[in-house]
């Protein structure tokens, strides 16, 4: 049973998204400011889409805390879309009477040429949409913002107990960070934020913008692989007992569910495939700090626990569905051949999906760290997870 659920909802171009977070213990320090600076670190990125530039992700909570603290009581945030004015014809939750007039020009024109990739097909087939637009708002990855608002403050427990998530992006369009690269530390985040593309290497930072400058030329769009790290956890967070209560499995579906996300690997995941068991393991050794692990090729995962040693997965985004080169596809009213329909969209949104993957990590992080200690009050989650390590170093 999770400790910590949450549910988002909103329309991209809705007056605003919606998240609400029942679980959070009390006593656990959230204002505005801090997440409103994740949310704006979400924004940022060589190849995001104009729309970046200009919205302004207003987060106002309405539910949950009090004084800077939380109650342990629901929390409930909005995240006003600041370009909803320009909208509110073309999305507006009110029956209107000149439906005909908004569906036929302007922002609610009926969009009929669904894009390869994206819901727009299969959406308006499973609920009956004649216009791809009321698929496309809801799948569209503005929802991110408020998964971002969830995971800030879930980053804020697993805060208070030592454990810091980061990411940085290894792979753009092709272009890879050397498999010997440095991984970034908790100290890292701000210096990975400052690059366009959140990579440390100057190098490889280069040609990935070189390469997304080129697939921008050429009307393309492109994917990427994220690395997201958690340093700090204590071992035993998830359970080897049931298949739901796997920490892997748990994260996997996370990152998955994040739009555009299509595989996820644990430690070095598809390349233990290749490799004999005497090179695929981590030895197990103990020191005058307790137990060590020499090599960390299982990513700090076994059986579904964390084992201690730092938290490294990887995620696969595909390249933007909507391309400024249209696909081919079908039109709706007719199934004539046609081209798809052109989106305004992000060239390349790889550099600002990092946030969105530490967030959904982090939630489910703090999910398990609230199974393991339990606890209505931080101070009694930091006491209860305390007792445990004490017990773990006797051992
Ligand atoms: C941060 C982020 C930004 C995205 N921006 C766009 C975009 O501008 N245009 C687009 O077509 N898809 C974009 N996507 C991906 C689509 O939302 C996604 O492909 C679509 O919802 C279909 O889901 P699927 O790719 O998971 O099958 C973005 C995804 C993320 C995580
Ligand atoms: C709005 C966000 O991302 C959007 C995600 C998205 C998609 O199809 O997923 C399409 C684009 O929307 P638009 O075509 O209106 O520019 C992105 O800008 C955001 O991240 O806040």
């Amino acid at each position: 049973m999770p400790r910590l659920r949450y549910l988002t909802a909103g329309e991209s171009h809705g007056p605003a998204l919606v998240a609400t977070l029942e679980g959070l213990p009390a006593g656990l320090p959230v204002s505005r400011a801090v997440l409103a600076d994740e949310l704006a670190r979400r924004r940022l990125g060589h190849g995001r889409s104009p729309r970046m530039a200009f919205e302004v992700d207003e987060v106002e909570v309405f539910g949950g805390v009090r004084h800077g603290r939380t109650l342990g009581s629901p929390v409930a945030v909005v995240i006003r879309n600041t370009e909803w004015p320009k909208w509110v014809d073309a999305m507006d939750p009110e029956p209107r009477d000149d439906l005909e007039a908004i569906r036929d020009t302007g922002r609610g024109r009926r969009l009929t040429r669904p894009r390869p990739g994206h819901a727009d097909l299969t959406a308006a087939l499973k609920y009956g949409y004649d216009d791809v637009r009321d698929a496309l708002e809801r799948a569209s990855a503005r929802e991110t913002a408020a998964r971002v608002v969830v995971g800030t403050l879930a980053k804020r427990l697993l805060a208070e107990v030592g454990v810091t998530v980061v990411s940085h992006v290894v792979n753009i369009g092709g272009v890879r960070t050397a498999d010997d690269a440095a991984r970034p530390g908790p100290e890292d985040l701000a210096r990975v934020d400052a690059s366009p593309v959140r990579c440390l290497d100057p190098d490889t930072e280069a040609a990935m913008i070189a390469r997304i400058d080129a697939a921008h030329a050429d009307n393309d769009t492109l994917g990427g692989t994220i690395e997201v790290l958690a340093h700090g956890l204590p071992p035993g967070l998830g359970s080897h007992v049931h298949w739901d209560r796997k920490l892997d499995t748990r994260l996997a579906a996370a990152c998955l569910s994040v739009q555009a996300m299509k595989g996820v690997e644990f430690g070095d995941g598809f390349a233990l495939a290749d490799r004999p068991g005497s090179q695929a393991h981590d030895e197990i050794l103990h020191g005058p700090d307790g137990y060590a692990r020499p090599t960390d090729r299982a990513g700090g995962i076994e059986a579904g626990m964390s084992t201690g040693q730092p938290l490294r997965l990887r995620v696969a985004m595909k390249p933007i569905s909507s391309l400024p080169r249209p696909l081919r596809t079908v039109e709706l009213d007719t199934h004539d051949e046609a081209v798809a329909i052109t989106q305004r969209s992000d060239a390349c949104a790889v550099p600002r999906a990092g946030v969105v993957l530490e967030s959904v990590v982090a939630i489910e992080l703090a999910d398990a760290l609230l199974e393991k200690t339990g606890g209505d009050t931080v101070a009694e989650v930091v006491r209860n997870l305390d007792a445990y390590l004490d017990e773990v170093a006797e051992r």
